[in-house]
């Protein structure tokens, strides 16, 4: 089963790389810009496409004829999202139409990682059926693909999640276990918000949460995250006891403080019954996802 991953130098994209190329089941076909810099063996093909480009995205999947699609790139920086929006349209809906209309002519099933920013956050947690109301460009961008997906021809599955944590290689966004751990380690302040509700999600979850979509080929929404609801005070305070440092270095702030050009839902979080009922999906805690990411940093 040929297997084509886009976003694959990203965060979750080097999860999955190794996840679906390990046992043979798959062959993976990993898409990027520009170099591959994904750390993983060799079991693996990399090409580099710049997805905004519809002939290059009809190419990649022409000569590929993968069976299986997982769209995982985006640009998912929010606040680049909210100064940039056509890049940010261009990007998570424009690349998202053509790798819609090429998989329909190779008739591979669609996975779409979207968000829990789809969700205006006044009454998380969510689950599969809540009402989208998005509160920030980017989660704007990702209801309109998410709207290309679902009105596709294609069998597919829409994927929602939530700040997602763990360790790339050369990433393109901040780690928030790192970034704690770091910084307390140099013993400076940081401010962290406790008005954001969410439910972490160990990276290696995800991709896990992926696989058991590929394997079964299951069609629809499913949330696939964390399970324990948590602030970003939460976390930081539990990373900074698990690496013994300062908690009194972490000062509580409320979100508007950090005044980010994107507003950010409050309250969100996703309820993953249905993927626990139907896929057997079994997200670690944050203190065993911490203990992951502890033993992946350097
Ligand atoms: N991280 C999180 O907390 C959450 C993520 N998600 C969604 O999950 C998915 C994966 O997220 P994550 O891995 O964290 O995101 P990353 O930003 O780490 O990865 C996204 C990847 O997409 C690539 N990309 C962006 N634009 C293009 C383009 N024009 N052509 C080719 N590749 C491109 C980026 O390339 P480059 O490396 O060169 O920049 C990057 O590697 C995304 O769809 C995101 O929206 C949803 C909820 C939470
Ligand atoms: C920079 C910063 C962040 N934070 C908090 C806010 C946030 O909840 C958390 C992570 O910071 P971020 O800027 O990455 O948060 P944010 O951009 O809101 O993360 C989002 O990313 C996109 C891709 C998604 O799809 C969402 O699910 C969500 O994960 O840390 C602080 O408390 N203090 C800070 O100084």
């Amino acid at each position: 089963m040929k297997v084509l991953i886009t976003g694959s130098n990203g965060l979750l994209g080097q999860h999955l790389i190794p996840l679906f190329a390990r046992d043979g089941k798959y062959s993976v076909i990993a898409t990027g810009r520009g170099t591959n810099r994904s750390p993983q063996g060799e079991n693996y093909i990399y090409e580099s496409a710049n997805l905004r480009d519809a002939g290059s995205v009809q190419q990649l999947v022409q000569k590929h004829q993968p069976d299986i699609i997982i769209h995982a790139g985006a640009m998912s920086q929010v606040d680049e999202c909210e100064k940039n929006k056509d890049a940010c349209w261009d990007t998570n809906v424009g690349a998202t139409r053509y790798l819609v209309n090429a998989a329909e002519k190779v008739n591979a099933f669609f996975l779409f990682l979207s968000t829990d920013f789809v969700f205006d956050g006044l009454s998380g947690p969510y689950n599969e059926d809540a009402a989208v109301n998005p509160i920030n460009y980017y989660g704007t961008s990702k209801v309109a693909a998410e709207r290309l997906v679902h009105n596709s021809k294609l069998q597919w599955a829409i994927v929602r999640t939530v700040l997602v944590y763990g360790v790339a290689n050369d990433p393109h966004r901040s780690n928030m276990i790192s970034w704690v751990r770091d910084n307390l380690r140099q013993g400076k302040k940081i401010k962290v918000v406790d008005d954001q509700v969410r439910t972490p999600t160990l990276c290696q979850d995800l991709a896990t949460g992926c696989l058991l979509i590929a394997d079964k080929k299951a069609t629809g929404y499913f949330n696939i995250s964390g399970k324990e609801i948590l602030t970003p005070y939460d976390m930081a305070e539990q990373t900074a006891t698990f690496f013994q440092l300062d908690t009194g270095l972490i000062e509580k702030i409320s979100s508007r403080s950090l005044a980010q050009p994107a507003a950010r839902p409050a309250k969100t979080g996703l309820l993953i019954n249905k993927a626990e009922q139907e896929l057997g999906y079994k997200p670690h805690t944050f203190a065993e996802g911490l203990e992951i990411v502890a033993g992946e940093i350097r």
